[in-house]
């Protein structure tokens, strides 16, 4: 039988659609840096990426952190979840500022959904303030600090992942 294709897919799997727009997510973010701003001082930003380099950008700026690093991990295939796989680290310079624990790092992602991808990262850096922007509450546990929480069954669709289209009127079957 042929795959179906990935966008009935993803319809599927979004029992409550959460679109993200750009001014919202900044909104957001910027909300998130007023509460890490009560938690610091933070030697490093480090973004979990890919979805994390877009609030890093915005936290960075915002608690005027110049040294950013990435932990690079690969485990969603759009919106299915594969195993995780560390395609790279933080630099030996970074964990040197966190002590080898990460103290005094800031592990920046864009949610928490199960979890998983957070609680590999705690593993690495365990002493690390791990931020996120949204959470599921599966993996709530595993956040430190995060500004919105959305249910499990919630599927944020985020700015960079989507794009302005017509959508027909609700009176004709729209969603
Ligand atoms: O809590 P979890 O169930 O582990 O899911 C959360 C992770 O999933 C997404 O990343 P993804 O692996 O899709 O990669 P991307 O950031 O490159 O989009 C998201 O950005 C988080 O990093
Ligand atoms: N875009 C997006 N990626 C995810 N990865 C895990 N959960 C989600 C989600 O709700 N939205
Ligand atoms: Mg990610």
């Amino acid at each position: 039988m042929a795959d179906k294709p990935s966008d009935q897919i993803a319809q599927e799997r979004a029992g409550r659609p959460f679109p993200v727009s750009w001014d919202q997510f900044h909104r957001d973010c910027r909300a998130l840096t007023w509460r890490l701003n009560e938690v610091g001082p933070f030697h490093a930003v480090i973004a979990i990426t890919r979805g994390g380099l877009v609030p890093a950008a915005i936290v960075a700026r915002e608690l005027g952190l110049r040294v950013i690093d990435t932990v690079c991990i690969a485990s969603y295939d759009h919106d299915k979840q594969g195993d995780l796989k560390v395609l790279k680290g933080i630099s030996e310079q970074t964990a040197k500022l966190g002590g080898g624990t990460g103290k005094g790092l800031l592990i920046v992602d864009d949610l928490v959904d199960t979890g998983k991808t957070g609680k590999l990262v705690r593993e690495l850096l365990p002493d690390a303030h791990f931020a996120t922007v949204y959470a599921k509450p599966k993996g709530r546990p595993l956040v430190d600090t995060y500004i919105t929480e959305v249910s499990q069954d919630t599927w944020i669709y985020f700015p960079w992942d989507t794009a302005l289209s017509f959508q027909p009127p609700i009176r004709d079957g729209a969603a």
